[in-house]
């Protein structure tokens, strides 16, 4: 049964899904500890009922980024605001219990001694006790699983108990959910339903989210935005399909999906690499600059050509595609990814293009640009740098 159709009956929008009000502002909160910067000087607005997904290397700020929304350390500086109040800022410091947070962790961390209603119950005590068993029904009902209310946490199953986690974060009917990398103590087919189920327990009841992964298809596909991290600051908060697409840096595009990297040219509006033409740049047709071009394994096409200088020389069975790695006559490699049915043994000479309609990212140094940078302006690359002609 898909879950989120049988939620109708127990929707509750709250005061905190006003649609005026964002359920959460970050303005300028960091936080360092010693001399390290955890967090720098994040902003963020969420909207009411936005799911907004989290990811970036370990180390870059994620969990004390939460830790911060939910209270569970205070900011150095900056503001955080949720459904309208100020939670943390300059002279005001409310502790968790007082914050409109609901908290969904990797490990579950449900009390061991207490049953599924009474962990449900647990983040209820501020409620008037005659609704509190209504109301554990209730996210019980919503998580589908009011059979289970009698068990203990260790008679659960991950998936179960993971459920359980959610209907208690939900419970109080919070204005911001936050999961830390909530699936990722799931085995793979358990992950991909239990993650369906929560994304429409928290659609339907239009509840804020913000997720923490670290796998980038679970960003993509959960988010309606991305916030890609890295060192403590936010590199781009986008579209699931403008962080892959228009990633905004050289570290987006490498760290959401693969991608290589090949010097190029723009002259007369055209866009040429190592391998060839690539596109055609309308509003280009003054330039004449060097770039870097971003290419996705999905953009290049490979076909057998013994004339070629460019040879394969990796080849990865992945099933539904084949990722082929080729090695260009500069010693450069670029992948590609075929059909499944395609395979160019390891040594055979490929041609390499750009696949049509490709329009590509284009850098100069590590920032994407999408129109031809002032004249006279550097234009870096990597390990080199060149001027724009006047
Ligand atoms: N209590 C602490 N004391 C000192 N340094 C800390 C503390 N907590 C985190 N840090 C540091 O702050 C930085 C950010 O850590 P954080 O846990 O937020 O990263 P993360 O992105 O969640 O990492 P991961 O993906 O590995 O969980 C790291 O350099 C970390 O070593």
């Amino acid at each position: 049964m898909n879950m989120g159709s049988a939620l109708g009956f127990l929707t509750r929008r709250t005061a905190a899904n006003d649609q005026s009000t964002p359920a959460l502002v970050l303005e300028g909160a960091a936080k360092h500890y010693g001399t390290t910067p955890a967090i720098d000087s994040l902003y963020l607005t969420a909207a009411p009922g936005e799911l907004i997904t989290m990811i970036g290397p370990s180390g870059c700020g994620k969990s004390t980024a939460l830790r911060l929304i939910a209270g569970l350390e205070r900011p150095d500086a900056g503001s955080v605001r949720i459904a309208g109040e100020v939670v943390a800022g300059r002279t005001r410091f409310q502790p968790p219990e007082r914050r409109r947070v609901g908290l969904v962790f990797q490990d579950h961390a449900l009390f061991p001694h207490l049953t599924v209603a009474q962990n449900v119950a647990f983040g209820l005590h501020r409620s008037p006790r005659s609704g509190r068993r209504a109301r554990v029904s209730e996210v019980l009902e919503l998580v589908r699983l009011p059979h289970l209310a009698g068990r203990y946490p260790h008679e659960l199953s991950g998936g179960e108990a993971q459920r359980v986690a959610l209907a208690r974060a939900l419970a109080p009917q919070p204005a911001v959910v936050l999961l830390d990398e909530p699936f990722s103590s799931l085995d793979e087919s358990l992950r991909a339903q239990v993650r369906a189920d929560t994304v429409a327990v928290l659609r339907e009841t239009g509840t804020t989210g913000i997720l923490v992964t670290h796998d980038q298809t679970e960003a993509l596909s959960v988010g309606d935005r991305v916030i890609v991290m890295r060192n403590g600051r936010m590199e781009q908060v986008d579209t699931p399909e403008r962080v892959f697409e228009q990633p905004a840096t050289r570290f987006v595009a490498s760290f959401m999906g693969d991608a290589d990297f090949l010097p190029a040219h723009v002259h007369n509006a055209v866009l040429t690499c190592e391998i060839g033409a690539v596109s055609t740049l309308p509003g280009w047709a003054g330039a004449d600059v060097d770039v870097d071009v971003v290419l996705r394994p999905h953009e290049v096409a490979l076909a057998a050509d013994p004339a070629s200088a460019a040879r394969v020389v990796a080849v990865e069975y992945h099933g539904p595609f084949v990722l082929h790695t080729v090695r260009l006559a500069s010693g450069r490699t670029v992948r590609s990814w075929q059909p499944h049915t395609v395979r160019h043994p390891v040594g055979t000479a490929v041609a390499v293009t750009v696949a049509p309609d490709t329009e590509p990212t284009l850098l100069a140094g590590d920032t994407a640009i999408t129109s031809p940078p002032a004249t006279g302006s550097r234009v870096k690359r990597k390990g080199t740098s060149a001027t724009v002609p006047q």
